[in-house]
């Protein structure tokens, strides 16, 4: 996708030599011959660098002053400032101001595609950061062999380059955000942003001003919406279900016309962005309950796509887990552990209602209270038995931990957890314990003193 440039310069000779050279270069350029006229260009569309005179004959506006406006919209958005000969320290001000870098006329048009190029580079890394810190210890790969993964993976190759609109469905944590980023990743638009707009997390009368951007009434942008910001990428609508019905009207003429308007603007905003949207809920279930549009579901869903919880994919769990030790310690400097065969296989029984979300962190919390020189690996014992939803109860509602061990052992297990609980639950009195599970009081002590339990719970025996 051409990187948009705006060229702000008085002089027609170089504005139109910096467009000739710019277009010939791939870029797509847009020129302006005053600051006004400028802003008039950043309201249709806020460029993604700026090649700015800061010298403007005609202008109302100086161009210290635009460069001020453009910086209040986006810091990140790279200015090259041309000054003229003798403007050196304008110049020198305008770096103060956020100016990437500038160039003295006349100019060698080499060094100002240099300059261009190393200023998106490094604005491309600004946002990056940015976008890093916002989603610090997520990763990029898909990992997973089973059928379900396998089939997931081609579709996700398939619909990537064919700029079509992809509804992705499935549970919370199961991969949804990442499989959409796997298709940014390997569509033609890989260059450009992606933006994503959680609109579970934006209070609904926020919504609009989030995804179009708002104006004051001067006409000046004072926020850069994100459809803008994803401009030649792509916008996910994460948990779209929670889309305002009034949000969803405006969406839907989006996708019909490319263009909108902002929060309190006049002027239309066109923007070529593709959309995908990601939901843990039937849209089908959503349409009959008027909670969303049935025509703004069409258009989203061209291509619907289905995320397989981890429980149906429960032979991917060995190699997630494999590549969350590899990362989590690379990341954070953790010792590395392998699990055992038995933790493994409790892992693997388990109903992960968080799905991978839930199996990561349950990984980075097993590594973060590993004793620090420990080598051996990973046994039942450390597994968590509660990760707050119920987790390690696995899809029988039996001890997840018995999975793992012989019969006998499981079943040794198994009395020691009952007659436990039931000690607590009758308060460490034997005598009725002994009663409402059916076993005679003196029984019950020898068979609890050959499992080793109770010794600190019978507090009174009756
Ligand atoms: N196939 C996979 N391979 C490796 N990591 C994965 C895979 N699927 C998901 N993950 C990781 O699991 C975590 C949750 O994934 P993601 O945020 O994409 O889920 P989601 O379905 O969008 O969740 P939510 O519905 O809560 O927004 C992330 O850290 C992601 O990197």
């Amino acid at each position: 996708m051409a990187l948009d440039i705006l060229v702000v310069d008085d002089e027609p000779d170089i504005r139109e030599l910096v467009a000739g050279v710019l277009s010939d270069e791939g870029y797509s350029v847009r020129t302006a011959e005053t600051a006004e006229r400028a802003l008039e260009e950043v309201r249709t569309r806020t460029p993604r660098l700026v090649v700015l005179d800061v010298w403007l004959q005609g202008s109302q506006m100086d161009g210290l002053s635009l460069l001020k406006y453009l910086k209040s919209i986006d810091p990140f958005l790279p200015v090259i400032v041309i000054s003229g000969h003798g403007n050196i320290e304008t110049a020198v001000a305008a770096i103060r101001r956020g100016a990437y870098d500038f160039i003295e006329k006349p100019f060698k048009t080499d060094r100002l595609l240099h300059l261009i190029e190393r200023a998106i580079e490094s604005a491309a890394l600004k946002y990056e950061n940015a976008a890093l810190r916002n989603r610090a210890g997520e990763d990029e790969h898909w990992i997973g062999n089973s059928q379900a993964a396998a089939n997931l993976r081609a579709a996700i190759e398939k619909v990537a380059p064919t700029n079509s609109r992809v509804m992705i469905n499935g549970p919370a944590g199961v991969g949804k955000e990442l499989a959409a980023r796997l298709i940014h990743r390997n569509s033609l638009r890989a260059g450009g942003p992606f933006v994503v707009v959680n609109a579970a997390s934006i209070a609904p009368d926020q919504m609009e001003s989030a995804l179009f951007g708002e104006e004051d009434p001067q006409g000046r942008t004072v926020r850069v919406g994100l459809f803008e910001k994803a401009h030649n990428g792509t916008l996910l609508l994460d948990e779209v279900a929670d889309m305002p019905l009034g949000t969803q009207n405006k969406i839907l003429r989006v996708l019909t016309e490319q263009r909108f308007q902002r929060v309190g603007g006049r002027s239309d905003v066109s923007v070529d962005v593709r959309v995908m949207s990601a939901t843990t809920k039937d849209l089908k279930e959503e349409i009959e309950q008027g909670n969303f549009r049935e025509d703004l579901f069409y258009r989203l869903s061209v291509v619907p796509l289905r995320v397989p919880s981890l429980a149906e994919r429960r032979d991917d769990i060995g190699d997630l887990v494999s590549y969350f030790i590899e990362r989590i310690s690379d990341s954070s400097g953790l010792t590395p552990r392998d699990f055992s065969e038995e933790a493994m296989a409790v892992l693997q029984s388990m109903d992960w209602p968080g799905n991978i979300r839930q199996l990561r962190n349950v990984v980075e919390r097993i590594l973060i209270l590993s004793p620090s020189d420990s080598s051996r690996p990973v046994s039942v014992d450390e597994l968590p038995r509660d990760t707050g939803s119920g987790a390690m109860q696995n899809s029988k509602g039996g001890s997840a931990e018995l999975v793992g061990l012989s019969l006998r052992d499981a079943r040794e297990q198994f009395e020691r957890e009952y007659l436990a609980l039931q000690i607590t639950r009758f308060n460490g009195n034997i005598s009725r314990t002994a009663e409402f599970i059916g076993m005679e009081r003196s029984a019950l002590h020898r068979k609890l003193k050959a499992l080793g339990v109770g010794s600190g719970l019978t507090r009174q025996d009756g």
